[in-house]
């Protein structure tokens, strides 16, 4: 049995008319332990993915296991880093990761509650920040923050969509060796969602990429066999690595331009002329 497995999921927004079919047909299972990521370009379906997998959609059909029972809802049980941080901004970085802590094990005392997040924040480095708001902290902070308010909760299974999009490359890579040795440490089973054909490579087992919609689907899956854990100077010299690397963006260039050569043929602009020009000077 995998530990996550969604099956013939389809999945539209709207009704009639209005409706936009987002992502067709997807087939996936991911087993306890692994490191899973989707690429896919913007716009492409990778969100809706997340919240059917989160709980937070249901799909149009399919169905979706988790550890073999239907997903109804959220769960503490799958912790998702969203990329835009969701931090509450009037809450210092203890008080966030605490929330989180508490819903999910309700039943515990208020010191226990501090001490998981003191011990997740500390092993996102930020303890000397404990007690700053949001607003006091870097973009990299902040994200370390969701990251640690994501582990606190103890999850069977970590979801991240797109974590790392909005950090300078610096940050990026650190913050990658910490999920990294968290996620090791733990061998907790995980699902990463990203643009970055390189960060998929170095964080996953396996990368699948989400041919772009209306209709999304994923595409073939390509393993990586590159030894744990990984040295990003070693591995940009892996003949290995350079060849999963080539095959993953060809693969990803097609897609492109066949998306690009559909888009043309499909886009017919109206000849529009003003009707008046209005002067506001
Ligand atoms: N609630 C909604 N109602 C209608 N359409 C939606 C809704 N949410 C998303 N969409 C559409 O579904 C498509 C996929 O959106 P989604 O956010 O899942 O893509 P994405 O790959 O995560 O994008 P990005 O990389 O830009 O975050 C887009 O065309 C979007 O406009």
């Amino acid at each position: 049995m995998a530990y996550l497995e969604l099956k013939n999921i389809y999945k539209s927004y709207g009704k009639g008319d209005n409706e936009t079919q987002v992502l067709s047909n997807i087939n996936l299972k991911i087993e306890e332990g692994e490191f899973v990521a989707i690429v896919g370009f913007t716009g492409s379906g990778k969100t809706t993915l997340v919240n059917l997998i989160n709980g937070l959609l249901e799909p149009t059909s399919g169905s979706l296991l988790f550890k073999g029972e239907p997903v109804k809802g959220t769960s503490h049980e799958r912790g998702v880093i969203f990329q835009n941080y969701s931090l509450l901004p009037w809450l210092t970085v203890e008080q966030n990761v605490i929330m989180a802590v508490k819903a999910a094990f309700p039943k515990r005392d208020k010191s226990v509650w501090k001490r998981k997040a003191a011990y997740y924040i500390e092993m996102v480095s930020l303890t000397p920040a404990i007690n700053k708001l949001p607003k006091e902290l870097s973009g990299g902070m902040r994200q370390r923050v969701a990251v640690a308010r994501a582990l606190a909760m103890k999850p069977d299974m970590i979801i991240m969509d797109e974590p790392l999009g909005a950090l300078d490359a610096l940050t990026r890579g650190n913050l990658q060796d910490q999920i990294l040795k968290i996620w090791e440490k733990d061998k907790r089973t995980a699902l990463l969602i990203t643009n970055d054909v390189d960060e998929g490579i170095y964080m996953a087992d396996r990368i699948i990429p989400l041919h772009p919609g209306p209709n999304a689907t994923l595409g073939p899956e390509f393993k990586i066999d590159l030894e744990r854990p990984r040295d990003k100077t070693a591995m940009n010299d892996s003949e290995s690595f350079k060849k999963t690397r080539n095959a993953i963006i060809e693969y990803l260039m097609d897609i492109g331009d066949a998306r690009k050569a559909e888009a043309k043929q499909q886009i017919i602009l109206p000849e529009l002329e003003p009707k008046s020009f209005v002067s506001y000077s």
